[in-house]
């Protein structure tokens, strides 16, 4: 069986699973299953498929490809590490552009809409969602997630693991630090450091009562590995 036709793992069966399906579909790529550690919704289906089991029956495959339709940067984190003898499918849905300069790492995925500008780097199991853009030279490290409608300027830093809310805007040449949140809507102006949250135009660090610093954590604890 040629490369691009073996079928892979999908691993989420909740709504950005649907969208990762989706994209599969219109690539024409084989399906071997999908794959949720939340027992609800074993039996349930997406888009007519339906979610099989858990991610534990990966464990008795022989080097799957598989990839991972999760949003949360952590848990992303915690099954690369979980399964290091899985090969990660990367996919650019066919409405979106990458210039052939930009390079996008194992198992990230861009979805419709997006625009990935000359020598951008997108990191491993990075998210850009739906129509977002990020522009020349910009570099985005592993495990981020570029929510709809973010707009990166040409060469901005993202950290690893970070998660930027839908329609953030950042000003060219900003760095924003690993695990840090921004809020939907905010505009960076400034470098940001790691492992907080900013929300605002134009965006501040917020040190009361954010559920969110949680994620920081959650990422730390996901483990070392690499991507
Ligand atoms: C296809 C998809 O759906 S992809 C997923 C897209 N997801 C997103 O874009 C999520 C973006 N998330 C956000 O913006 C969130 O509001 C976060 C992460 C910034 C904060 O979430 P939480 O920690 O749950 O914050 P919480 O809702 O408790 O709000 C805390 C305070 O921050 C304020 N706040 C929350 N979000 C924002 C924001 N984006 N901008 C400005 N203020 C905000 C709240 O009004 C509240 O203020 P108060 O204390 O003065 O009342």
């Amino acid at each position: 069986m040629t490369l691009d036709r073996e079928p892979l793992w999908v691993l989420g069966g909740g709504g950005h699973g649907k969208v990762v399906l989706s994209l599969l579909r219109l690539l024409d790529r084989p399906v071997a299953g999908i794959l949720d550690d939340d027992d609800s919704l074993w039996g349930t289906s997406l888009l007519g498929m339906p979610v099989d089991g858990p991610l534990g029956r990966l464990a008795g495959l022989d080097s799957p490809l598989a990839l991972i339709a999760i949003g949360n940067n952590a848990i992303r984190k915690k099954i690369v590490c979980q399964f290091p003898l899985v090969r990660w499918f990367s996919a650019v849905h066919p409405r979106a552009f990458v210039d052939p300069s930009a390079e996008i790492g194992p198992g990230a995925v861009v979805f419709a809409g997006a625009i990935v500008q000359a020598e951008a780097r997108i990191g491993a199991h990075v998210i850009v969602n739906t129509g977002a853009t990020v522009d020349h030279d910009c570099r985005i490290g592993d495990f981020a997630h570029l929510c709809p409608g973010v707009h990166l300027a040409g060469e901005v830093q993202v950290g690893e693991g970070c998660l930027l809310g839908t329609g953030t805007s950042v000003i060219p040449g900003r760095s924003i630090g690993s695990q840090t949140v921004v809020g939907a809507g905010a505009a960076v102006v400034t470098d940001l450091p790691e492992a907080v949250t900013a929300v605002g135009v134009p965006a501040r660090v917020r040190r009361d009562a954010f559920r969110r610093e949680r994620t920081a954590r959650d990422f730390l604890s996901a483990g070392d590995c690499p991507a």
